[in-house]
């Protein structure tokens, strides 16, 4: 009887609501469509690529106790990039953990607070040289220095121990053990209640302290200087000056600046070096890429030149090999899930208010009738037939996501990786081990997580003379 009671209950109600709505995946009572995910391949974001090439590029899925929209086409990510009805955040689960259940700074911050604190925060950095390439090459090649310097240092050591050095990234607890898509509690988010040392709730949080914790310090270290409104040198002392000129109940206060800080971070440090660490990897397992990579690099830079940004239109394979690392990666598979704010129409599809909008980058990335093969690593697709970047090819590129929530940090990670991936490789070799010294083998498959890290591998790495 009650199984009888709740196939009518689910039927009705299944039908009831999904009145113009974009169409969807059969799915099961509770589940939903996580099995027709979970079961057909092991990356989230590729499965539901392959139910969007039967379902539609804007379908509907539930997974779980979650409702979304996928849009998974370049022409559906533009109707709803370009969309102010799907430019909130949704908030739940670690975020709204993260966010102590408030309305907190940029990259998880919805409506005025976003708005305000993200104006403010790209117009501050641009007046520190943000986006401006000759001022973002000095710090640059003043970190690369050191960067070098460390890394022969590790060289050295590893070498004196004969040993073979392993590559890793997964800098940051909490995107390793924040693992969105494969993780049941983001179906199911009452678990994150019921069970939270299982489901990571108590790890997460105990993180995000320690990381607030630590800004909160440096928060008050920049507050102690006298000359942090009068000779502002920083983005956090001009924030500071900011608190003291707006009144006290406005959103420029300690916690704010906390939380964008805590933003900077989390959405720039994992992001960037795990990208350049996939580009090591990928160059590892395809030497005959790394071979065209240091034949540019040879040619075009003589001992002792600096690398600058400006010189980006020099190198068209590093250029490409880039691009394509980015694509073959596709480090964020998803945006952050946005959300309906109201109901609002498209394509005639109705979307309702609160279903979450998931746009799926990585279907993008991966669509056989854009880029032909896209299960193969091959930078030459993003050059045209004289050997320079296909600048229509490296458009159809969506690693930053787009329209007005778009990356904030891509110019700055666009620049970081160019000048990073050249140093390296005008300095350093990287070489597969043989079959027998090789115990962590290097593998094109990605540990999942809010963004997607390699795996650690070993590899040789040769000081080029
Ligand atoms: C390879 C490096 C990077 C990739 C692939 C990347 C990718 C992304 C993506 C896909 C989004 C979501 C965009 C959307 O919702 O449409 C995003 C947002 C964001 N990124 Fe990045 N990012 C990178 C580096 C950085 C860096 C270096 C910074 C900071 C300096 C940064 C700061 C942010 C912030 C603050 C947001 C939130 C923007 C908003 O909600 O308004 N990112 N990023």
């Amino acid at each position: 009887m009650f199984c009888i009671t709740l196939a009518i209950w689910w039927i009705s109600e299944d039908r009831h609501r999904c009145k113009n709505f974009p169409p969807r995946a059969p799915r099961l009572p509770i589940l939903g469509n996580i099995l027709n995910i979970t079961s057909q391949l092991k990356i989230p974001a590729l499965a539901m690529a392959k139910l969007a090439k039967i379902y539609g590029d804007v379908m509907y899925v539930k997974m779980g106790m979650n409702e979304a929209v996928v849009f998974s086409s370049h022409e559906a990510a533009k109707e709803i990039f370009n969309c102010d009805q799907a430019n909130d955040r949704v908030v739940a689960g670690f975020v709204r953990d993260r966010n102590l259940n408030q309305n907190m700074a940029i990259n998880w911050g919805n409506g005025e607070v976003w708005q305000v604190l993200r104006r403010f925060t790209i117009r501050t950095l641009r007046n520190f040289g943000f986006g401006k390439t000759a001022s973002m090459d000095v710090v640059i090649n003043e970190e690369l220095i050191k960067f070098l310097e460390h890394f022969d240092e590790i060289l050295k050591r590893s070498q004196n121990n004969n040993e073979n050095l392993v590559i890793t990234t997964q800098l940051n607890e909490f995107v390793r053990i924040s693992k969105t898509g494969e993780d049941i509690s983001t179906s199911f988010p009452f678990l994150r209640d019921w069970f939270p040392e299982w489901t990571g709730r108590n790890r997460q949080s105990k993180c995000i302290q320690k990381l607030c914790g630590f800004f909160r310090e440096v928060v008050n270290e920049h507050r102690s200087s006298d000359s942090y409104a009068t000779d502002p040198q920083s983005f956090l002392d001009a924030f500071l000056a900011k608190i003291d000129e707006t009144p006290s109940d406005s959103m420029f206060n300690d916690e704010q600046l906390v939380y964008t800080m805590l933003d900077l971070f989390q959405a720039g440090a994992d992001t960037s070096s795990n990208s350049l660490t996939f580009a090591l990897l990928y160059l590892t397992l395809y030497p005959e890429k790394q071979a065209k990579v240091h034949e540019e690099l040879d040619a075009v830079l003589s001992k002792d030149d600096l690398i600058t940004a400006e010189m980006k239109s020099k190198l068209p394979y590093c250029t490409a090999t880039l691009l394509e690392t980015l694509r073959f990666c596709s480090i964020a598979p998803f945006v952050a899930n946005r959300e309906a704010v109201e109901d609002f129409k498209l394509r005639n599809y109705t979307i309702k208010k609160g279903t979450a909008i998931m746009i799926n980058l990585q279907a993008m990335h991966y669509d056989e009738a854009v880029w032909g093969d896209p299960h193969v690593f091959r930078p030459e697709r993003f050059l045209t037939e004289n050997g320079r970047v296909d600048k229509a090819k490296a458009e159809l590129m969506v690693s930053f996501g787009g329209g007005r929530r778009v990356c904030l940090g891509q110019s700055l990670a666009e620049t970081t990786m160019l000048m990073y991936f050249t140093t390296f490789f005008r300095h350093f070799k990287l070489q597969r081990l043989n079959a027998d010294e090789e115990k962590i083998a290097p593998s094109a498959v990605p540990d999942l997580g809010i963004v997607y890290s390699p795996r650690p591998f070993e590899a040789k790495v040769i000081r080029r003379k």
